[in-house]
């Protein structure tokens, strides 16, 4: 039986203009308000012993998603079904009340998930020790650190052995021995069957801790699954946004002429060479994947074979150069066809070593010099890559570990 389902979830807000306008809809009895959709057809599951990860941009929907799983919140439409207690830190200090000491607030927290005044007697002292609070669970909590915050927090909501625990961002505020002590609870909660929902933007966390994942983008979930696959989709998402414009090197000679016919030398076509046909509208490759890329071009037969050359750079969707390389610098002349004019070469990497991201092209005709260029293409042969581990960065480098000498 699964700990969550979700069936087409959505939530509407009400987004006032001026703060001022609700109390003019309650008096007027006339709508001041525009109806706003944080939520979307969000549809679901989460199985016993699973750890599901949202991510997200700002503003994408995850709180009000996790508001509505912990039930702090209700629908607008859709179905939620939910099998067993849920347990959540939401926002920081939510729940806890400010003029409240901390142990006072554990008496209220816990009997808000539904302890007994005999039950919470059992746990106190637990609930104490795990907060390392010491003396401080007797000062009202309003005086408390935000790390002493989550401290409490989370020892509240974990100590109520729930079935399905909602952890919202509020652990990157905690200190390093804290985290350790809590992502160790929090394992063990899922060795135990139970359910976890964890959101964070630490995709690092996300892709080590959680099986699956949920992106959420405005709103509604752009891709669900496999966790790793799902930050890949993400970061490639993140990197195009945070992309910087490149300032394009200024060309002899204008390549936005359509009749290339005039030009001394151009490109005619490039594509990548004996790709798998994948249902995406993008060409995945795996790292170690070899890959290869024809780039045809023509010249004028005034024009010397060994004065035109390719360049080739890859990539990265937020403007990363990730390899460049040209025939200039290989010393390598481009091959021909029948027609002596008609030049060609086909471009290798025997083993793509790119971690995963989102790539494209730019093809340079070059002269000699490399300082000339004849045409260019931008933004060509666009690739995606994906990789198995979870290393970090651009590429993967060949490394080996030893014990210091
Ligand atoms: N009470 C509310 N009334 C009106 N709009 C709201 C309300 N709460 C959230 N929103 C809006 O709903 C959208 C989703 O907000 P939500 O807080 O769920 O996003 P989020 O993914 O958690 O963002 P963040 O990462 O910044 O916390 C945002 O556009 C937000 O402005």
């Amino acid at each position: 039986m699964s700990a969550l389902i979700a069936t087409d979830l959505a939530k509407a807000y009400r987004r006032y203009q001026k703060p001022i306008d609700s109390l003019k809809e309650l008096v007027f009895r006339r709508q001041y308000h525009e109806q706003f959709w944080a939520l979307k057809g969000v549809s679901f599951r989460c199985e016993p012993g699973e750890v599901l990860g949202i991510v997200g941009d700002n503003g994408a929907g995850k709180s009000s998603l996790l508001k509505l799983l912990a039930g702090t919140m209700q629908p607008t439409q859709g179905e939620l079904i939910v099998n067993g207690r849920v347990s959540a830190i939401l926002e920081l200090g939510s729940g806890f009340h400010p003029d409240f000491t901390g142990l006072e607030n554990i008496h209220l927290g816990c009997a808000m998930l539904g302890l007994s005044a005999e039950q919470i007697a059992a746990k106190v002292d637990d609930i104490i020790d795990f907060s390392e609070l010491a003396d401080f669970i007797y000062q009202p909590v309003k005086t408390y650190s935000s790390g002493m915050f989550v401290r409490l927090a989370f020892s509240v909501v974990t100590s109520v052995d729930p079935d399905i625990l909602v952890v919202d961002e509020a652990l990157s505020v905690g200190d390093q021995h804290f985290q350790k002590k809590s992502m160790d609870r929090m394992m063990a909660f899922k060795d135990q069957g139970k359910a976890l929902v964890f959101c964070s933007h630490s995709l690092y966390h996300v892709k080590e801790l959680c099986k699956r994942a949920i992106w959420l983008d405005k709103g509604v979930i752009q891709a669900q699954g496999n966790s790793g696959e799902v930050i890949d989709q993400y970061n490639d998402h993140v990197r195009m946004q945070n992309r910087v414009s490149v300032v394009k090197p200024v060309q002899s000679e204008s390549i936005e002429k359509t009749d290339k016919s005039q030009l001394t030398a151009y490109l005619v076509d490039a594509s990548l060479l004996r790709v798998k046909k994948t249902g995406d509208d993008v060409v995945i490759y795996r790292t170690g994947d070899a890959f290869r890329v024809k780039v045809m071009a023509h010249k004028q037969s005034s024009l010397a074979l060994e004065d035109v050359h390719i360049g080739i750079i890859i990539k990265r969707n937020d403007g990363v150069q990730c390899f460049g390389v040209s025939t200039v610098l290989d010393n390598v002349a481009l091959f021909t066809g029948e027609d002596k004019n008609d030049l060609g070469v086909v471009y290798e990497i025997p083993e793509l070593t790119l971690l995963s991201g989102h790539y494209s092209l730019e093809i340079w005709l070059i002269d000699t010099t490399s300082a000339h260029v004849y045409d260019s293409m931008q933004s060509c042969c666009e690739f995606k890559v994906r990789q198995t581990g979870t290393e970090v960065g651009v590429t993967y480098l060949e490394h080996q570990w030893s014990a210091p000498v």
